[in-house]
């Protein structure tokens, strides 16, 4: 079985990450791609109104993926990565996990950050996937 690094990264730091990890795991790396790009505005954590400002504050926000479905069937392991977005993973990442089936996989969550650890949004996300082997 096959191993793959499927990751979002807004301003490529995560992506950078994750072409490394893919590299040394010898594994695929796919990319998480929101529908609509996230723009500089977007990400503007000081703005209460910003696109990104509104989905850290409602986990139940889904913004839409690029490509919904993404064949996993070959994969028995995924690295899933992301950069910490108001302490845990973007919402974004929920949408890749509702559209599609990791179930019975092992899922490894990496994220890069400005300094939060990854205990939140693994505490989060193992949460609302209570079924789903993350660690
Ligand atoms: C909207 C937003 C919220 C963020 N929230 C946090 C946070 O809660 N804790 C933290 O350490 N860094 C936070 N950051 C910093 C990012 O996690 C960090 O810059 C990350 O490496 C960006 O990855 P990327 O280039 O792959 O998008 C935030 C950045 C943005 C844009």
């Amino acid at each position: 079985m096959k191993t793959l690094v499927a990751y979002f990264s807004a301003t490529g730091t995560t992506k950078q990450k994750a072409e490394h990890l893919a590299q040394e795991k010898g594994a695929d790396l796919y990319e998480i791609e929101p529908k609509v790009k996230y723009t500089k505005e977007d990400l503007d954590w000081m703005n209460a109104k910003a696109r990104s400002t509104q989905e850290g504050k409602d986990e139940q926000i889904r913004p839409e993926l690029k490509e919904e479905k993404v064949d996993l069937d070959a994969y028995d392991e995924i690295y899933l990565g992301f950069p910490i977005w108001w302490y845990r993973a973007p919402n974004i990442i929920y949408s890749f996990i509702d559209h599609n089936d990791l179930e019975g996989k092992t899922i490894h969550l990496f994220m890069t950050s400005g300094g939060s650890s990854i205990s939140n949004a693994q505490k989060q996300l193992k949460k609302a996937y209570p079924n789903l082997n993350i660690d």
